[in-house]
């Protein structure tokens, strides 16, 4: 069994109904047993150019889960999840009804065409960093640090709901 943390985000729709379905939808799951769910955090969209207050702004937080699934497996359940609530990849960090991502399982590192881990931008998101810390005020990102550190040095602005 590992302990995998998942980010969700949603700046589209009926923010607050598709992040909890989406919960659901992954406590279904066989081989996945939810742990932990963290306060919801409010932010301003961040692309490419920077933060974007003409964008609709996210819904952002994470869950803890205890899995039996292999990452890969758990990342594809993740991108079905995401499809059932009509997510659409069109521009780079564009408007998204749901984003899922796998942040970290156990510290483990992978690097390949489907799955890294851990995620390579969580580091520098306080919008995943500052309700990882409320899940887990000890948690580590291998190769990185401390999250509460991390947290502290992170630029963007998160507001608790
Ligand atoms: N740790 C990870 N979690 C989720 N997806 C990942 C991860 N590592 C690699 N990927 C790959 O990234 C692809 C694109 O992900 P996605 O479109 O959700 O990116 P994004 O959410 O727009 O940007 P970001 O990754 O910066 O949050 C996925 O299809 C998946 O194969
Ligand atoms: N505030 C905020 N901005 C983002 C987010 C997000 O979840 N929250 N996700 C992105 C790509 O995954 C790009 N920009």
């Amino acid at each position: 069994m590992s302990r995998a943390i998942i980010a969700f985000g949603a700046n589209l729709g009926d923010r607050e109904a598709t992040i909890a379905a989406a919960i659901r939808e992954l406590a279904e799951t066989e081989g996945v047993d939810l742990l932990q769910v963290s306060p919801v955090y409010e932010s301003a969209a961040i692309k490419d150019a920077g933060v974007d207050h003409e964008a609709p702004g996210y819904l952002n937080g994470v869950v803890a889960v205890e899995t039996a699934l292999e990452p890969h497996d758990l990342l594809d359940r993740l991108l079905a999840i995401e499809a059932v609530h009509g997510r659409v990849r069109t521009e780079h960090w564009g408007d998204r009804t749901l984003d899922l991502d796998l942040i970290d399982v156990d510290g483990c590192r992978i690097d390949d065409d489907r799955l890294v881990l851990p995620h390579p931008r969580a580091w520098q998101r306080a919008f995943v960093l500052a309700p990882w810390l409320d899940v887990d005020p000890d948690a580590v990102i291998a190769g990185r640090g401390p999250v509460a550190r991390l947290r502290a040095e992170a630029s963007d602005e998160v507001t608790r709901r």
